[in-house]
């Protein structure tokens, strides 16, 4: 008897099944997105997808396979709401609010505490800033933003000298939330320590991993030292200045220093001087007007050959100027990429609306991330 034969039989059965009602379901929900696009509405609905898990849960004969449930129609509504966009971006027409152009008298999020980067970056770009809210993880912002406990968030992005921020770019693509804006600060890493503290005095350093990455030849230097990974620079100065403990320093920025009361060892220990963050605004709206002049999005492309091609080839005769292409892994696909590329443009400008068009048609998935004005970052 072929007793793993006939499972798999029975597998494959439903595993039929399984697909036909996919595609069924699928089918709906590019319905429902023509639906969104003419009501105004948008693909995203957090209490929609709650209730179908919970629905879903509750049909359940073993209740153990919750959380397996729960992960299933995650997944299943995240591929249908990237089925919606790609519906979306391939009609002609693209949904915009207008652009809010008074960033004055906000509520605003960051991640880190002051003296951080992102700290530094948020009071660069927001004027008048109502409320600063901060937060440990990248990830915590894109969720305040979504919950609307703030209006807009601002995150790194990418790096002069260490390239695309990864955690960040995941989470761009994970939630349904646009890129509206950016900003660009010069970083500076120092070591940072007690008051008499010295090069020699050092045995711990506390940074941001990016701090470690972006001082590398300075720690050549100083092979001795042990490199402790913390979450923000700012908050390792933190640490520092609490532990009083002349071993102990930081890399982090002169205004972190400042604040914690810490003496600059050693300043600009950065490998390379011209060294610069890149910084995005994300919100919750697709915003757009006249003034905007760069267009952010993400794709990913079939696993063949000229896929890519395909894609570059597109930009390239509709006369786009790149000014990033970077790829990420699909955590969702091993061995299959995210593409994130920026390009000049204006979602009014008809050129850009069939370059989108295209693309969106000729990917596996597509995402338009946003439409704001270009920070030149030198
Ligand atoms: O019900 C909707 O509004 C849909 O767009 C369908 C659907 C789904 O696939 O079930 C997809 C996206 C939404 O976030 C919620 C649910």
């Amino acid at each position: 008897m072929d007793l793993l034969g006939d499972y798999r039989t029975e597998i494959d059965k439903i595993d039929k099944e399984m697909t036909k009602l996919l595609e069924k379901r699928m089918n709906i929900s590019k319905s429902i997105s023509k639906y969104k696009m003419e009501h105004d509405m948008q693909i995203f609905h957090p209490e929609r997808e709650k209730i179908v898990i919970e629905k879903n849960k509750g049909y359940l004969e073993n209740k153990e396979y919750g959380d397996l449930v729960e992960s299933y129609y995650d997944n299943l509504m995240y591929l249908s709401r990237l089925v919606q966009q790609k519906e979306i971006y391939s009609e002609n027409n693209i949904y915009t609010k207008p652009y809010k152009n008074d960033r004055e008298n906000l509520v605003v999020g960051y991640q880190g505490v002051p003296g951080s980067f992102g700290n530094e970056a948020m009071l660069k770009y927001f004027k008048n800033i109502k409320e600063a809210k901060s937060y440990e993880k990248f990830e915590d912002v894109f969720k305040a933003v979504e919950d609307g406990e703030i209006e807009y968030g601002i995150l790194p992005v990418e790096n002069s000298s260490t390239g695309g921020i990864g955690t960040v770019e995941d989470l761009l693509k994970e939630y349904n939330l646009y890129i509206v804006g950016e900003e660009c600060i010069r970083i500076s890493q120092n070591l940072v320590g007690i008051k008499g503290a010295t090069v020699d005095d050092i045995k711990e350093v506390y940074s941001h991993p990016q701090g470690f990455e972006q001082s590398t030849k300075f720690f050549d230097k100083h092979k001795d030292y042990n490199l402790i990974p913390y979450s923000n620079t700012a908050i390792s100065a933190k640490l520092v200045s609490d532990l009083k403990d002349k071993s102990k320093a930081a890399i982090a920025s002169e205004r972190a220093a400042k604040l914690y009361d810490l003496k600059i060892i050693k300043k600009d220990v950065n490998d390379l001087k011209n060294n610069y963050t890149r910084f995005i605004v994300i919100g919750r709206d697709l915003e757009c007007d006249e003034t905007c002049d760069k267009v952010s999005i993400l794709f990913s492309i079939e696993d063949t050959s000229g896929g890519l091609y395909t894609v570059i080839r597109d930009i390239k005769e509709f006369g786009l100027n790149m000014s990033k292409i970077e790829s990420r892994p699909n955590r969702n696909n091993p061995w299959n990429y995210i593409f994130f590329v920026d390009f000049d443009g204006n979602l009014f400008d008809v050129n850009i609306k069939k370059a989108i068009n295209t693309i969106a048609r000729s990917s596996k998935y597509f995402k338009l991330l946003g439409c704001y004005r270009d920070v030149k970052c030198k």
